[in-house]
């Protein structure tokens, strides 16, 4: 695990965003730790989450038009990592969320921001099964976009509909890489260097012999 690495487990740590406990996913499945982005809820916690994004995405070197996030939690993520582009990197980028519901006054739509077209980079918190994803690549592909990579804070790396991860269907479907700040073996490799963490890494290992690739 990079130094980095360890630096984001443990902001996402001081803020309650990487929780123990027992949490019902999206997918149904019952899992002992979740991570919620949406607790970076301050301004200089999203200026900092926005840097760790932005360095990532600049690491990953891929070739992109714009950044989408999908609601609701993509949104800060996106907007935020158009802002450390911007001011760290000194990359203007164009970015795109949507709403789960559409308007329909005023401007209409699903889209907010700049138009869907091009390569799209794909900003979001965690995935999981993969569900998301597919979500958000119907929006992409009706707006005859093509989905240039994903990045996500946390890789649960989990089983999607099958017998690959939910990350290799999705590179597998649609051609794009995926990159993750951290993945979750980096956060058994922070558990375990961590006594009083003993117990919460068993729960981790168990839900991981589950649902784990
Ligand atoms: O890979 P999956 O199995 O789809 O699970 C992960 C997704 O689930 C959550 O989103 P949710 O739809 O609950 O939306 P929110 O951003 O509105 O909280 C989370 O923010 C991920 O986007
Ligand atoms: O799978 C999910 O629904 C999920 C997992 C997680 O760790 N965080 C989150 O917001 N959603």
């Amino acid at each position: 695990m990079k130094a980095y690495q360890r630096e984001f487990i443990e902001f996402a740590m001081s803020k309650d965003v990487l929780k123990f406990g027992e949490f019902t996913l999206k997918s149904g499945r019952t899992s002992p730790y979740f991570f919620n982005a949406g607790l970076f809820n301050s301004g200089r916690d999203l200026a900092r989450l926005g840097r760790f994004y932005a360095a990532a995405l600049v690491d990953a070197n891929i070739q992109y038009d714009v950044l989408f996030g999908p609601a609701y939690k993509g949104i800060p993520i996106a907007s935020a990592t158009a802002v450390q582009l911007a001011e760290v990197h000194d990359q203007d980028v164009p970015y795109c969320f949507n709403r789960k519901e559409a308007k329909d006054h005023g401007e209409g739509g699903n889209l907010v921001g700049s138009p869907l077209q091009g390569r799209i980079m794909l900003v979001d918190d965690v995935i999981t099964a993969g569900t998301a994803i597919r979500e958000s690549m119907d929006i992409i592909q009706a707006n005859g976009a093509e989905l240039a990579g994903v990045l996500i804070a946390l890789d649960r790396q989990e089983k999607g509909k099958g017998e690959l991860s939910a990350i290799q269907e999705v590179e597998r479907d649609y051609n794009a890489e995926v990159t993750a700040i951290i993945t979750l073996a980096d956060l058994v490799e922070y558990l375990s260097e961590q006594p009083a963490m003993a117990e919460h890494l068993e729960q981790v290992q168990a839900y991981r012999q589950q649902y784990g690739i």
